[in-house]
Parts: structure tokens; C-alpha cells; sequence
């Protein structure tokens, strides 16, 4: 049986749309200013520190560590200090009301089955923990942060990575056959896989997204209860 769920946002909660063309141009517009104002303050002081370790920069001025964050918005690199200055910047537009985390319709309700049968429910992804309890608190349908247990972001490492998957299911202390994944990501689908954890794709869009992972078009054809384990 399956004792807890463990999802992806982007593309699988959460149109990538509002990802790319709302989160990611908003963070844009704002770093500038913002490591000009915050540079010499914690804690992006120290992350910028991690980022000039991440790039085997150690001499790196805050204007070199713009060019590369730009560059690494651009590429949608997964960079862990980015997406830590990134959910620092997203608070202001949530808490604004500049933007709200969009839902797709089909996601609350089958959140809110799950917990109520009893399935703890997770997040992972390469948005940081702070940014992704920002979009479900802020949410389409308000805050919807009471239903999760627990985040997980790419300090677990990777979302491509088998070790990332073993390790969060050594955290949630569950044997992975019991833990299902959802992501819209075939690669970190087959990584969760190799890890032992049960595998569900969201194809949300036109995409030909071809894989060997049970596919649905949306949460509520997802059915914990037949898959075995
Ligand atoms: C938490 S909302 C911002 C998500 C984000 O920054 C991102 O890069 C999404 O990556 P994912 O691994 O969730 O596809
Ligand atoms: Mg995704």
C-alpha cells in the first residue's frame, strides 16, 4: 500500500507557464537591485558564498555572480544558490499579491482524498523549500500548506539523481515500494524508480512526453489504492 506522496510542482501541480513566465521574469527584473541592497546581509551574503564555491569562483565580485545567476535563469539551471535568492525575491510578489501559486483544478481535491485516507503527502522540487511553501500558501485555492509533512528541495540533491529518492525515503523513514512519485520529468521519474519508489508521469501538456512510467493527464486518475507494492 501506498503510505506516502512525494510531488513534483513544476508541470506536474503546477502549469510551467506560471514558472517560466511569471516566477522566473519576476526574480529576473528584481536581482539587480536586490544583491546591490542585500549582498553584504544574511543570508544572501552566504549564499552567494555557496555560489561562488559552487562555480569554483572564490574571487567572484557580486557583479561577476549577477552574470552568472543570469546566465543560470536563463539556461533554467537548478543551482541551489539561485533558487534560494529566487524564493527570497518571491516573497515580496506573493505577499503583494503581485501573484498567487497557480493550481491546476484537479490538484486539491485529490491532495485533500489522500490525506484523508491516510497517505502523507511531500513535495520535491528544485524550487527551494522556502519558495515552494510560498506557492502553496499562497495558492490559487489560498493556503493549502496544512496538507504536506514535509518539503524536500535539491539540498536532498538532484531530482535526476537515484541517491536523492533513497534519501528521502530514509528521511520519511518508509520503505520506497510504499512511497509514490509524481512528476511530469521522465528522467526523474526513472531515477525515483531506480531508487525503488513507485512511479506516476503528469502530461499535462501536447508534449510528447514518451515513457515506460504509468502516464495520466491528471491527479484524479491517479489511484493509490491499485497500485501494488
Ligand atoms: C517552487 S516554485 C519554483 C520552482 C522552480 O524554481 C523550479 O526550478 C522548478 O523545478 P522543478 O524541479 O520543480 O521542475
Ligand atoms: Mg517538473
Amino acid at each position: 500500500m501506498i503510505r506516502a506522496i512525494v510531488t513534483d510542482i513544476e508541470g506536474t501541480t503546477s502549469d510551467i507557464r506560471f514558472v517560466h513566465n511569471v516566477l522566473f521574469p519576476y526574480a529576473r527584473e528584481r536581482l539587480p537591485a536586490f544583491l546591490n541592497a542585500q549582498q553584504y546581509i544574511e543570508p544572501v551574503k552566504t549564499i552567494l558564498d555557496n555560489l561562488r564555491e559552487e562555480t569554483g569562483q572564490p574571487d567572484a565580485t557580486t557583479a561577476d555572480l549577477l552574470d552568472t545567476l543570469l546566465q543560470f535563469i536563463d539556461e533554467d539551471r537548478k543551482s541551489t544558490p539561485l533558487k534560494a535568492l529566487q524564493g527570497i525575491i518571491w516573497r515580496d510578489g506573493y505577499v503583494n499579491g503581485d501573484f498567487r501559486g497557480h493550481l491546476y483544478p484537479d490538484v486539491l481535491p485529490a491532495l485533500e482524498k489522500w490525506k484523508a485516507e491516510g497517505i502523507d503527502l511531500y513535495v520535491y522540487s528544485s524550487g527551494s523549500v522556502a519558495a515552494q511553501k510560498l506557492l502553496f500558501g499562497y495558492s490559487d485555492e489560498g493556503d493549502i500548506t496544512h496538507l504536506f509533512s514535509g518539503y524536500f528541495d535539491t539540498l536532498v540533491g538532484a531530482k535526476r539523481e537515484v541517491q536523492s529518492y533513497r534519501n528521502i525515503a530514509e528521511q520519511l523513514g518508509v520503505p520506497p515500494v510504499q512511497i509514490l512519485f509524481l512528476s511530469d520529468i521522465h528522467q526523474e521519474l526513472d531515477a525515483a524508480e531506480q531508487a525503488g519508489l513507485r512511479t506516476v508521469q503528469l502530461i499535462r501538456g501536447d508534449d510528447d512526453a514518451a515513457s515506460h512510467h504509468h502516464q495520466v493527464s491528471s491527479f484524479d486518475h491517479i489511484k493509490p489504492e491499485q497500485i501494488p507494492s
